[in-house]
């Protein structure tokens, strides 16, 4: 992808990936917020903001549920966030919850360039364990969750808590580095992405599937 923010990262996808993340457009303040981001991730070594096909298709998601209310866990700088404000209703609210207040940061400046009423977004400071418990019940339409596995696989039943019939828990990464298959892969976030993985697709109250873009979107609906 080449844009007037910036030359496409090394390591950009080519061929059908190229063309996904190519059809997914992003605006000059989306990709300014993912230039910062990927600058952040080069120099810091922080994990990498979703790839335009995912954006647009947390998008899709959003829009198809009419999102009101949507939960971003790992909000990093703003990226997967913006493509979700731009699919949820106009007066829908984003809650994104951070670790690291510099990811907060990053993301406060992302919303506030793309020109989103400051009360459109909800950004908080902590972990899934700490923050989870303060937001109510069955309150939200999606429920995204981006950042390590081990950090959250321990709150899923909380994450499925949050979510309205009819909505969907979403998340990303369980494809990134072929774990998740490979039987003999033991190490912790293989091991967590597994468990993940299986008590949604066991978990008779939600249709769930695998979509393979990015580094893998698990997606599972709450039956209405
Ligand atoms: C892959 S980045 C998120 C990128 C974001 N989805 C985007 O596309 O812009 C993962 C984020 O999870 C956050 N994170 C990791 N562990 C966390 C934890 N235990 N509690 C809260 N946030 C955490 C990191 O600070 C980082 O910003």
């Amino acid at each position: 992808m080449t844009s007037a923010a910036g030359p496409p990262p090394t390591g950009s996808p080519t061929g059908a990936a190229a063309y996904a993340d190519s059809f997914a457009a992003e605006t000059p303040e989306q990709l300014a917020a993912r230039h910062r981001a990927l600058a952040s991730a080069t120099a810091f070594g922080t994990p990498p903001p979703v790839e335009p096909a995912v954006g647009a298709t947390l998008a899709v998601l959003a829009a198809s549920g009419s999102a009101r209310s949507v939960v971003s866990i790992g909000s990093g700088g703003g990226v997967a966030g913006l493509w979700l404000l731009q699919g949820m209703r106009s007066d829908g609210v984003l809650t994104a919850l951070d670790g690291d207040p510099a990811e907060l940061r990053a993301a406060r400046r992302a919303f506030g360039e793309a020109g989103i009423p400051s009360g459109r977004t909800r950004l908080i400071f902590g972990t899934p364990g700490e923050v989870l418990p303060r937001l109510s019940p069955t309150a939200y339409d999606v429920v995204f969750c981006d950042g390590p596995p081990l950090e959250y696989s321990a709150q899923l039943a909380g994450l499925l808590d949050l979510i309205r019939p009819g909505g969907s828990l979403v998340c990303h990464g369980l494809l990134a580095d072929g774990g998740i298959a490979d039987r003999s892969a033991r190490d912790p976030q293989s091991v967590a992405w597994r468990e993940i993985a299986r008590t949604v697709r066991e978990d008779e109250t939600l249709t769930c599937a695998v979509l393979p873009i990015g580094a893998g979107l698990l997606v599972a609906t709450k039956r209405a």
